[in-house]
């Protein structure tokens, strides 16, 4: 890290102490936003405390000096099993934004998903990082021309995949929001869009959350699964769902011929109480009966978060928050930063469980401490009740 930057002093050494500098970096009104869940935020907790319930099970005197942790996403490669999700107006979190992110994503080998109501534009993004992977995350509004065209914008622009956006047909209540009126700072746009008149554009303020009034006035609230359809009719490109939490929907994603599914609780901004989504991975698994790739969002944290994510199922996760402060701390840098300690975190967890390649990561490594009744209770050197997860022989 150059001297000059604002990593000079401190060093974060995990995602938590990332988002304590951001918090003391961005105005409160930017942190809190970006940092909210709805409503009383149980499932935001939830989504932290869901990981600690699981515990991983090491295997020991496995060679593991030759660790791959690369894998494939949608036939990409990607140097570890993850993938930027999509956050809203990134430059109120460093001015280079969006560009930012996607270098960082180029530098380290991963997909960034851009969000449809990003504050640097479709075009620009893929310009800052021209060959690296991308995909765009789409929310579909009442007028269908405006989602046509950033459809074909994201195609011609060399996005690879489409993210549909299904859990926001209305948007979550974030209190601070109300409280702080949130709207976009006035310099900064919704950078896709333009008004009748050619201005890019803006949010109004207003007596409560100027986005949530945004999002009323533009989000389609008709959308259902029928729009698959459409949208398959106007691109050629791969389509994700992204918010799904059941099995039942997952099935119905399947049917609908969706590429891929990713379970996500929007970072549990939308209906608090709602289950953490490493608590419903292992059913949206089971509904994509193996016909479709399964990414999981919301909570991720730790390395050990994504080892535990990929034993339940998923191909890979993605992260939210953890990018925003790693934006807002140090801009491209910081995002690389983030993004490096992640890799680190998720190749020293699974060198620890004995595996030499994400192949080698299995369902029993992974158990619910709801499950050990009998508890992890130390008694003449052994753990009782760990028998069940570790009599399988795997060499
Ligand atoms: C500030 C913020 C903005 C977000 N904006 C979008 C968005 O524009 N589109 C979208 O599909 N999801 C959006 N999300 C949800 C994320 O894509 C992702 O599901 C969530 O952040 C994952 O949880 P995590 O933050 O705990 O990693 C946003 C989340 C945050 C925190
Ligand atoms: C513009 C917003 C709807 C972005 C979003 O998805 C969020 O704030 O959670």
């Amino acid at each position: 890290m150059s001297k000059n930057n604002s990593l000079a002093h401190f060093e974060p050494v995990n995602l938590y102490e990332f988002e304590a500098l951001a918090k003391l970096k961005l105005p409160k009104m930017v942190y809190d936003y970006y940092c909210s869940g709805a409503d009383d935020q149980y499932t935001l907790q939830d989504n932290i405390e869901a990981f600690k319930r699981l515990r991983l099970i090491p295997r020991v005197l496995i060679d593991i000096s030759a660790q791959d942790i690369s894998t494939t996403i949608l036939g990409v490669p990607s140097s570890f099993p993850l993938i930027i999700a999509p956050t809203a107006m990134q430059r109120m979190a460093h001015h280079e934004g969006e560009c930012a992110t996607a270098r960082a994503a180029a530098k380290n080998g991963v997909i960034m998903t851009l969000s449809s109501w990003s504050t640097t534009n479709i075009e620009d993004v893929a310009k800052a990082a021209p060959r690296a992977p991308r995909w765009f995350q789409l929310y579909v509004y009442k007028d269908r021309d405006v989602t046509a065209k950033l459809v074909r914008r994201a195609e011609k622009a060399g996005y690879l995949a489409i993210a549909l956006t299904v859990d926001t047909p209305r948007l979550g209540r974030r209190e601070a929001d109300i409280h702080n009126k949130f709207s976009l700072p006035s310099h900064l746009t919704m950078a896709n869009f333009t008004n009748d008149d050619g201005e890019k554009s803006h949010m109004e303020k207003g007596s409560g959350s100027g986005l949530a009034a945004y999002v009323a006035s533009l989000i389609d609230r008709s959308l259902s699964w029928k729009d698959i359809a459409w949208l398959k009719s106007i691109t050629r490109l791969p389509i994700l769902v992204k918010g799904i939490v059941t099995r039942a929907d997952a099935e119905i994603a399947v049917r609908n011929g969706v590429a891929g599914i990713i379970v996500s609780n929007h970072g549990a901004r939308q209906l608090d109480t709602s289950l953490a989504t490493i608590d419903c991975l292992e059913e949206v698994v089971a509904g994509a009966q193996g016909k479709v790739p399964v990414f999981v969002d919301s909570g991720i944290r730790r390395g050990t978060d994504i080892v535990k994510s990929l034993a339940l199922g998923a191909q890979a996760v993605q992260i939210g928050r953890g990018v925003l402060w790693g934006l807002a701390v140090g801009g491209e840098e910081g995002v690389d930063r983030v993004l490096k300690l992640l890799r680190d975190e998720f190749e020293l967890a699974l060198g620890l469980c004995g595996c030499r390649t994400v192949k080698d990561i299995r369902r029993d490594m992974v158990v619910r401490t709801s499950e050990l009744s009998f508890g992890l209770t130390q008694s003449n050197g052994h753990l009782h009740g760990m028998s069940n997860y570790s009599n399988h022989s795997r060499l």
